[in-house]
């Protein structure tokens, strides 16, 4: 049988990057001299990675946007962002013994990220973690990102698992509309990056720590998605 597996979603999930998004955010914007983001604004602006990041604070400034200048600010931030790895970001609480007891019940583990995928391995390899993912699959991964449901399924199937024994973590509403989409279960935890609480979006469990993610919850949920 195929070994079952858990696939996270990165920012707001297992890593607070939350102060460096935002750093590097208004690094760029300063750069075409928006005023600077705070914490409630990277929350709505967040979820899509950093070219609709940029987007949508020019947007709340009413501010157009070229798509040079995109192009240039992308550029700025994501310089800017790759320059400071790890920086402050450091995996939640809980994060790594759930790693750990998964891995021993012999889970496969992936990710599945909006952010860029160069990223994304920078930042969890920067953080030790990337040992422990068969799979590490960003926006540019594919063709298609969240909430397309194929970003998470062709994720599950570069880590060699299976979307009929797996489950998906995440902290908004497009983790939990993607995996709705592919029909698998999953879990949203309640402290990341989304300005509505995550229990609107009905996801199949809302958790507020990683000690919740019990083996046994896991087991239940994925038996319960095949009926
Ligand atoms: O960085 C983003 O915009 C989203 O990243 P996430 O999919 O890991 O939450
Ligand atoms: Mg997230």
């Amino acid at each position: 049988m195929t070994r079952p597996i858990i696939v996270f979603d990165l920012d707001g999930t297992l890593v607070d990057t939350a102060p460096d998004l935002l750093d590097s955010l208004n690094h760029s914007l300063a750069a075409s001299e928006l005023a600077a983001v705070d914490e409630a604004g990277f929350k709505r602006y967040v979820g899509h990675g950093g070219r609709v990041m940029i987007e949508r604070a020019h947007a709340a400034q009413r501010r157009s946007l070229a798509v040079e200048e995109h192009d240039r600010l992308l550029k700025l931030f994501l310089d800017h962002y790759t320059d400071n790895i790890p920086g402050k970001s450091r995996p939640y609480p809980g994060v790594v013994e759930a790693i750990a007891r998964f891995e021993k019940a012999g889970y496969l583990l992936a990710v599945c990220t909006n952010k860029y995928e160069a990223n994304s391995v920078a930042l969890i390899e920067a953080l030790g973690l990337a040992k422990h993912f068969s799979a590490i699959a960003g926006q540019d991964t594919f063709a298609f990102r969240k909430p397309d449901p194929r970003h998470l399924t062709e994720t599950i199937r570069l880590a060699g698992g299976d979307p009929h024994g797996a489950l998906m973590v995440g902290d908004s509403q497009t983790d939990i509309d993607t995996a709705k989409a592919a029909g698998i279960p999953v879990v949203a935890v309640d402290f990341g990056y989304t300005e509505r609480h995550v229990r609107e979006f009905e996801p199949s469990a809302v958790i507020s720590h990683f000690d919740a993610l019990t083996l046994d919850l896991a087991e239940r949920l994925i038996a319960a998605a095949e009926g």
